[in-house]
């Protein structure tokens, strides 16, 4: 699977946010922290494992290109702290803890995720079971809903961008790489070509509105990847790949989904559609049985069912009350999006 990505346009620094309150210190970031070891790298920064000498906890260093094509990048690295400093509180996002500057780099060190990308476990030979899809699923989209609460959106959404905390047990997600990501609002109307070409969306590469439901398609390529182990829309190249994403061509009778349930495949189709507004948002996606069947009795998942045959879980509705009724449900009021559901239930 490819790891390509489109370029922005001119436009790229459209809509940076520029305050920032970590200080960014000049000091060799060798004299607290000792390097040990590279954990991944993208297109212009390198992640490394480091130790805090003082403490011996452990982090990871992004080292970030300044310069890039010939350009300074460092506002756009200072919006990436930005956007890290503004999801602070949220329990699903990697925790920006200091930064550093060098001639050629910006280093900012994270929260250390040391159970690896879940891509790993979307090209493995042993898929995880449901159980595990479905908490991870979870997770996620409570990472997401809580950036769409501050109107940020992530828009490089990948399995390569969710870490896990532990990889035996299987740990929790950390939402990473918020380089492209952007405050909604900020600006005017939000249009970039930017992203992986295997997971963008539709309305990106029409060059039309984006909208937090953008990450929504984003996370439905995310279940797609972790069920069956295949990318929904690689193609042999770049322009077939673009055809099968504006086409919406999805295989789902791939035998892989033969071992989940039939609301594995209902949840990714109604996040795998063309027209952002038909997508649910991050707040009802928590709401699909698919998600809680495994965790809840057979009784509260036939409510939740009945419920979302006359919700926009069956087919969109047009009521707000309906949907706040829906949410108020007994049995997916437990959880709230802030908190990790009880561990007796997952
Ligand atoms: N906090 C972390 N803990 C552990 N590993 C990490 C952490 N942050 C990043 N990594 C590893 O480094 C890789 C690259 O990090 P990241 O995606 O932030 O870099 P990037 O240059 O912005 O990547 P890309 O060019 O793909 O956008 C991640 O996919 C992951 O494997």
């Amino acid at each position: 699977m490819s790891r390509r990505r489109m370029d922005g346009r001119s436009g790229a620094s459209a809509g940076l946010l520029c305050d920032i309150q970590t200080p960014i210190s000049t000091e060799p970031m060798e004299s607290v922290y000792e390097l040990t070891g590279e954990l991944g790298r993208g297109k212009f920064a390198v992640v490394k494992r480091c130790v805090d000498k003082a403490t011996g906890k452990v982090f990871a260093a992004k080292f970030i290109r300044k310069r890039r094509r010939g350009r300074d990048c460092r506002a756009e690295v200072t919006h990436e702290m930005a956007v890290l400093e503004m999801s602070r509180s949220n329990a699903r996002v990697v925790n920006l803890v200091a930064a550093y500057e060098t001639d050629h780099d910006i280093i900012l060190v994270l929260e250390y995720a040391a159970g690896g990308e879940i891509f790993d476990h979307c090209v493995s030979d042993e898929l995880l079971p449901e159980t595990q899809i479905t908490r991870l699923i979870r997770q996620t989209l409570e990472g997401v809903h809580q950036l769409h609460q501050n109107n940020l959106v992530h828009l490089d959404l990948k399995p390569q961008n969710i870490l896990l905390t532990s990889l035996s047990p299987l740990g929790d997600i950390k939402i990473v790489d918020f380089g492209l990501a952007r405050k909604l609002g900020s600006v005017g109307e939000l249009r970039e070509i930017l992203g992986t070409p295997e997971y963008v969306a539709p309305e990106i590469l029409n060059y039309e509105p984006i909208t937090t439901a953008t990450d929504l398609w984003s996370v439905g390529v995310i279940a797609y990847m972790l069920v069956t182990g295949e990318s929904p829309f690689a193609g042999d190249d770049k322009q077939e790949t673009f055809l099968n994403v504006s086409q919406v061509s999805v295989d789902y009778s791939r035998d892989a989904f033969s071992r989940v349930s039939e609301l594995a495949v209902d949840f990714i189709r109604k996040l795998l559609v063309k027209a952002p507004e038909d997508r649910p948002s991050a707040a009802e996606c928590l709401s699909h049985p698919w998600l809680w069947q495994l965790c809840l009795s057979p009784d509260s998942v036939a409510i939740i069912r009945e419920r979302i045959s006359g919700s926009k879980w069956g087919a969109p509705s047009e009521d707000p009350e309906d949907k706040e009724n829906f949410l108020e449900s007994p049995h997916v009021k437990r959880f709230r999006f802030e908190e990790t559901a009880p561990a007796e239930f997952c």
